[in-house]
């Protein structure tokens, strides 16, 4: 399967009179290995850590990284990778599922629409028309503390954000997914995916529906 990787990128000024923003990608490897990444982003690992963890993301076939950029700092960052193989939606090895698996912006860049602009990016000139997106929200993983926000007020902009891309919440019966009212399956399915590979997705979906 094609995973098309269309390179754009476009220019945000930021607040007062700092250096603008650069939102790219899908970037390659290369690029990313002559950045550094931002303190602050610290959600998911050590931000040296997770640096790798693009560089290795980028380098995949279906791996696309889109990055938010001050000078030669990552201070934002959104990657799609194919699911986990310990997590359900792995099961039955789909070519055109690709998982939304990760967004982050350091602390003082957030609210400037750049986490939009990302995924709005990633989403342009049809590369994922192929594929069936999804991404999981677990409340866990969100910033509650230096937000203020609570959990449905996140939930609230996690959903707004990815419906900016016509992501839309999406039912399973997934454990992890129902073990909190917050959580939630997000999915956009794009409109050159065979009908036979949403069906196979529902059935990802569903696993329990001996319980209905
Ligand atoms: C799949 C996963 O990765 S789940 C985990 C998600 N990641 C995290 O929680 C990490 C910590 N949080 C962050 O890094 C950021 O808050 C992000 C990535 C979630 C959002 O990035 P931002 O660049 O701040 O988002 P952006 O500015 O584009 O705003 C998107 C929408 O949310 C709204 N929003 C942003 N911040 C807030 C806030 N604090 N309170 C209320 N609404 C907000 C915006 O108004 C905007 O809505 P609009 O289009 O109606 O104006």
């Amino acid at each position: 399967m094609e995973h098309r990787k269309i390179y754009h990128s476009l220019t945000v000024q930021a607040a007062g009179d700092g250096p603008e923003i650069v939102v790219e990608g899908p970037v390659t490897p290369e690029h990313l290995q002559t950045l550094e990444m931002h303190k602050d982003l610290d959600s998911f690992r050590r931000p040296k850590d997770q640096l790798e963890a693009l560089i290795e993301i980028a380098g995949l076939p279906e791996g696309r990284i889109i990055i938010s950029r001050s000078m030669n700092t990552i201070v934002g960052y959104v990657t799609f990778h194919y699911p986990d193989p310990i997590e359900r939606w792995s099961e039955g090895n789909m070519i055109d599922l690709i998982e939304l698996g990760a967004i982050e912006m350091a602390d003082d860049y957030r609210g400037l629409g750049l986490g939009k602009k990302m995924i709005q990016l990633a989403f342009s000139d049809e590369q994922l028309e192929n594929v069936i997106t999804f991404t999981t929200e677990y409340y866990w993983h969100w910033d509650l503390d230096k937000t203020g926000l609570g959990v449905w007020d996140y939930r609230k902009m996690m959903e707004k954000l990815m419906k900016s891309v016509d992501m839309e919440w999406c039912a399973t019966d997934d454990p992890e997914i129902c073990s909190h009212p917050a959580n939630c399956l997000m999915v956009r399915v794009g409109k050159h995916v065979p009908l036979t590979s949403v069906e196979q997705f529902d059935h990802i979906r569903f696993q329990r529906r001996f319980m209905y």
